[in-house]
């Protein structure tokens, strides 16, 4: 099913400078928010774990249940204040069983909150001499893909940085959902972010001709974990759209009614598929919000 983007979109990515000071993440997040805000940004992500640390110790230390915990009050006001569709990173969560989860929250204008995505695919790698990273020593995977309406521009599909490397996730929601973009808050690093960052959110765009977002924290070289950064906005022929450098800043940029249909038109993959050949994975699975 595919669905055209009814009006341009304004989107913004914030490339937050998170620190282990949990009050100051948020007050930097209000800040750029507001700044976003005014300049007339109307979907604003924020990166991976953006009030905490992106490390295994941190996350215990840092979980809050949702939605009674801080961040998620945090962020429901702001997206309220602003009206805007917030998008809010990820943030550990500690559920009702005490399980630990990397979970994403997005916010309507209102305020009401209209997405929960707990990142499925666990980033756990070990590449010798450069990096080893276990989120699974102590979080858990989700168990959905997660799609949802923001009026009046359509549909989005949101999943968690190591997500965008399952291509099926992206897949499943452009297909059976229609989803004009897919967001992906991520800390990739500086080892595999050089090598796969660009390319992943290229590819996911030209899979399944849609937008794609991704935001990351900005770069700290006195962290325990280097951050990649290079936020970057990528189109449905998979042109960027807007890059980030390393540090700190917010980019812009503007989703098109159209494009999506343009696309596809002129490269018709979308009506081209081989199911008698190969399964359609999208017709089996389920999608939700929350
Ligand atoms: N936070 C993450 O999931 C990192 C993913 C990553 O760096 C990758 O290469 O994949």
């Amino acid at each position: 099913m595919s669905q055209a983007l009814s009006q341009r979109l304004k989107i913004a990515l914030i490339q937050l400078a998170a620190t282990a000071d949990k009050a100051r993440n948020l007050s930097r997040v209000k800040e750029h928010v507001l700044k976003a805000a005014s300049n007339g940004a109307q979907l604003v992500v924020l990166p991976e774990c953006f009030n905490s640390p992106y490390s295994v110790a941190a996350f215990p230390q840092y979980a809050e249940s949702i939605p009674s915990g801080e961040t998620t009050k945090f962020l429901s006001t702001l997206a309220r204040e602003t009206s805007i569709y917030l998008i809010g990173g990820s943030i550990p969560e500690r559920g009702d069983d005490g399980k630990l989860f990397n979970t994403s929250l997005s916010f309507a204008p209102s305020g009401d909150l209209i997405a929960k995505h707990r990142k499925v695919h666990l980033f756990d790698i070990d590449i010798p001499g450069k990096i080893r990273f276990k989120e699974s020593e102590v979080l858990t995977g989700g168990n959905k893909i997660t799609v949802f309406d923001i009026p009046p521009f359509g549909k989005v599909g949101l999943a968690i940085c190591y997500d965008i490397r399952f291509p099926e996730l992206a897949s499943v929601a452009a297909r059976k959902e229609g989803v004009f973009a897919m967001i992906y808050p991520g800390a990739f690093n500086t080892t595999t972010g050089p090598l796969h960052w660009e390319l992943l959110a290229r590819a996911r765009a030209v899979d399944n001709q849609i937008y794609v977002l991704l935001c990351s924290p900005a770069r700290d070289m006195t962290s325990d974990y280097h951050a990649y950064g290079y936020s970057i906005a990528v189109d449905p022929n998979a042109n960027i759209l807007t890059k980030a450098g390393e540090g700190e800043e917010i980019v812009y940029a503007e989703l098109e009614p159209g494009f999506i249909e343009q696309t596809r038109a002129g490269i018709p993959i979308t009506t081209q598929r081989r199911y008698d050949v190969y399964p359609d994975i999208s017709a089996s699975t389920k999608t939700s919000a929350v």
